[in-house]
């Protein structure tokens, strides 16, 4: 043991043993001098800009004396101090172009032939001079540690080990740091990895799991870390890191801010003046565009989304950039719900709702003949949109209503959907139209998928579904909309014909309340079709007057007062509806009318725009006729005025209260009336439901008005003596009920008691 404790462990000699314990016990002068020499150069290149300049500062003092030692010529050595600040200016100002620390290297190349001048004439070994030299020094020492370059660099060097850090922890150790922006909402770093054996191609997307490392390693959901390639090196990655929630603040549309409301319908613009805005990109708080129309002609638009994924709110956002354009004319057909009808219908030139399936083939022939009448005109050239010859923009809600196979005029809506997806682009006619799913079932057809420039996805229900909309979509890095900001409502990705996309909210004009008072504050559209174009459409000019037979826009609300469907009125002398049964776009239209067949009966009455030809006296006076009684039929419906007139004051109050229903107490409600109109599908609907009550938002569906007006009218009945209706559960899982039927009631209550 003690011999073993005695010899190294190595098989070095007695002798080396000896001279190493000697060597570890009394390090030599040099050596000693040597560590300290090393060590000191290490501190210095540990920080060379700031330890650097104070030790050259610190140096340069002792140089001055040798000047004057040796009696060197003060003025020729300072005589170096121009060139010498003019040569550092012009170095450093064309890298970091900072006048600041420009002129901070500037003075302090200057300052050394000034310095060596003025110690070759005063000497260093004097007071005044090491006070001097000092404070200038000083001064010298923080202008640059403290110039903005210096701060920016020491910043950088922080980033870099950040990311140093996240590399080694996502196994991209050999990754180099190349750039890195401050976006809204966190980073973004710009990295090169070509050292490390792997192509930006497969680290981009889900990158085998990179993005989810990263974010693990900072503590952040997966989805917060996107990694993208960069379009112009192929061995860089973006890093996109959310260190904030990109879906904390609500995109909310303008029109919901009533103050903002009448300014925002009465801006006007043109078309051409930029896409229109549709939502906003969390990551970099621009805005998210959508373009219909520009000078390189139109841009039809494809719409893929699943029930209650936010499609009505993406077309009011649309519809309402469109109605603004004083060079659009909007012609809507929604065969399905009929919003696009009952809410825009004031600013719309035509529109088609539940019901409406004649018109809609209508509108889609006005759409082919005027396709054809531009093609002939200007030989394919991009439609030039005017305020007197604008574009049509013909947003279509769920298009299998229209083409699909349980469509009843699928057979005559398809070939001209296909034929305004085909020609219309250039002709200034723009389909944008919606489906569940992109697959042939939902669409009638691959024209969508072939024509439209824009695809726009909304929340799907599987990813699986995004392929038939974006084939290339992972491959492009786009997100999947299955999984994209999960439980956030409006989501949706824009992707253009370039390929470009963007992933973003759509601004929240789900409010259709606030749409009808928009569209009513907006009004009938500016722009106006060529009356050569306007009487070669059959119908065009009664579009605001004849109405088939529909429920759509048949509310009370302020809209049913101007443009939606009144009763419906007795046919025109001549006007055979079936006529719009015959196929469009082939019929040649002739200077009288839109065909050979039109034109030959009613000449040129469509230009007068009564659907009868002037000229003919009889037919002047039967329509006379049914004019009267059209506008008799239609005062029938109206109230009769009140005996006592009611002050404005009072109505002004008497509406403060209903807007404030969900607040007031009950002994207020009891007294608002509740009309038939609202109490009839409410009672119908929660009698059909019984025990099971309804949500509010199915009896706003059911009422078919306003979901804040519908609310406030449900506060109302709740609150009547008796009671017409129970509410029951927090806000949140609020259901109604009949009296009856309310939970915990005893049925053999009477509740008219
Ligand atoms: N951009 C948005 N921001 C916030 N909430 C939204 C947004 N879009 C939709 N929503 C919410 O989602 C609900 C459904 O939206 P919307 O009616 O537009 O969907 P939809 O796809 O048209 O529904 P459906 O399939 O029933 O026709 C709205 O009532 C609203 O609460």
């Amino acid at each position: 043991m003690a011999r073993r404790n005695r010899r190294p462990r190595s098989t070095t000699t007695w002798r080396d043993a000896a001279h190493h314990t000697r060597n570890r016990n009394a390090p030599t002068a040099g050596q000693t001098a040597l560590t300290a020499i090393r060590g000191y150069g290490r501190w210095v290149a540990h920080s060379p800009d700031t330890r650097g300049l104070g030790n050259a500062l610190a140096a340069l003092y002792p140089l001055g004396e040798i000047g004057h030692l040796t009696g060197a010529d003060p003025l020729m050595l300072g005589a170096f101090a121009p060139p010498a600040a003019l040569a550092a200016w012009v170095g450093t100002y064309k890298k970091h172009a900072s006048p600041r620390y420009s002129a901070t290297v500037a003075a302090t190349a200057a300052g050394i032939p000034a310095w060596l001048g003025t110690a070759a004439h005063l000497g260093i070994l004097n007071l005044p001079t090491l006070l001097a030299y000092s404070i200038s020094a000083t001064v010298t020492w923080s202008a640059y540690t403290w110039s903005d370059v210096l701060k920016k660099r020491r910043a950088w060097a922080r980033e870099q080990l950040k990311w140093d850090e996240l590399a080694t922890a996502a196994g991209l150790e050999d990754s180099r740091l190349i750039g890195i922006d401050d976006t809204r909402l966190g980073v973004r770093f710009r990295v090169d990895v070509r050292a490390t054996n792997k192509r930006a191609s497969q680290l981009a997307g889900k990158g085998g799991g990179l993005a989810e490392d990263i974010a693990a390693q900072i503590g952040l959901p997966a989805e917060r870390v996107r990694i993208t390639t960069d379009d112009k090196h192929a061995g860089i990655i973006l890093v996109l890191v959310q260190m904030l929630d990109p879906w904390a603040e609500p995109a909310t549309h303008p029109a919901l801010d009533p103050a903002a409301a009448p300014t925002l319908a009465a801006a006007r613009r043109s078309v051409l003046d930029g896409p229109f805005v549709i939502g906003i990109d969390p990551d970099t708080g621009n805005p998210m565009t959508l373009t219909v129309f520009d000078r390189a002609g139109g841009h039809h638009v494809f719409v893929v989304a699943s029930t209650g994924s936010g499609k009505t709110t993406l077309y009011n956002n649309v519809i309402e950039q469109a109605t603004a354009c004083i060079d659009v004319l909007v012609w809507g057909i929604d065969l399905g719900k009929g919003t696009i009808a009952r809410f825009w219908g004031p600013a719309l030139d035509a529109a088609a709702g539940i019901g409406e399936e004649k018109k809609a083939l209508q509108i889609l022939e006005w759409a082919c003949l005027t396709i054809d009448h531009r093609s002939r005109e200007t030989g394919g050239r991009n439609h030039q949109p005017t305020p007197t010859d604008p574009v049509i923009l013909i947003p279509v809600d769920e298009l299998d209503t229209l083409t699909g196979a349980n469509s009843s005029i699928a057979l005559k809506a398809k070939p001209m959907i296909e034929h305004i997806y085909r020609r219309g682009r250039s002709a200034g006619v723009e389909l944008l139209t919606a489906s569940q799913r992109g697959v042939v079932q939902y669409t009638g057809s691959k024209d969508p998928h072939a024509n439209a420039d824009n695809k726009v996805v909304l929340r799907m229900n599987r990813a699986a579904e995004m392929g038939n909309v974006v084939p290339e979509w992972e491959a492009s890095g786009m997100p999947n909309m299955a999984s994209y900001a999960r439980g956030v409502k409006g989501v949706a990705l824009v992707v253009d014909s370039e390929n470009t996309w963007v992933a973003g909210r759509v601004l929240d004009l789900s409010d259709l309340d606030a749409v009808e008072r928009l569209a009513h504050q907006r009004g009938a559209p500016t722009a106006t079709l060529p009356a050569a174009l306007a009487k070669q459409l059959p119908g065009y000019a009664d579009r605001h007057r004849v109405h088939a037979t529909s429920t759509a826009g048949g509310g009370t609300g302020p809209a049913a007062s101007s443009f939606p469907p009144p009763p419906p009125a007795p046919p025109l002398p001549g006007d055979d509806r079936s006529e719009l049964d015959a196929a469009p776009g082939g019929a040649e239209p002739t200077a009288g009318g839109a065909s050979g067949k039109r034109g030959s009966r009613i000449g040129h009455g469509w230009q007068a725009g009564f659907g009868i030809d002037p000229d003919d006296h009889d037919a002047v006076e039967r329509l006379a006729g049914e004019l009267v009684s059209e506008v008799e039929a239609r005062l029938r419906d109206m109230p009769k005025p009140p005996k006592q007139p009611t002050s404005l004051a009072d109505m002004i109050k008497a509406k403060e209260v209903l807007d404030n229903a969900e607040n007031n107490p009950p002994e207020v409600n009891q007294n608002i009336p509740v009309s038939e109109k609202i109490a009839g599908p409410v009672l119908a609907l929660l009698a059909e439901r019984g025990a099971d009550g309804a949500t509010p938002a199915e009896l706003t569906k059911a009422v078919g008005k306003g979901e804040s007006t519908v609310r406030r009218y449900l506060a109302i009945m709740r609150d009547h003596k008796p009671p017409l209706i129970v509410g029951s559960g927090s806000t949140r899982n609020l259901r109604y009920y009949l009296p009856d039927h309310a939970p915990g009631a005893d049925p053999t209550t009477d509740h008219d008691q």
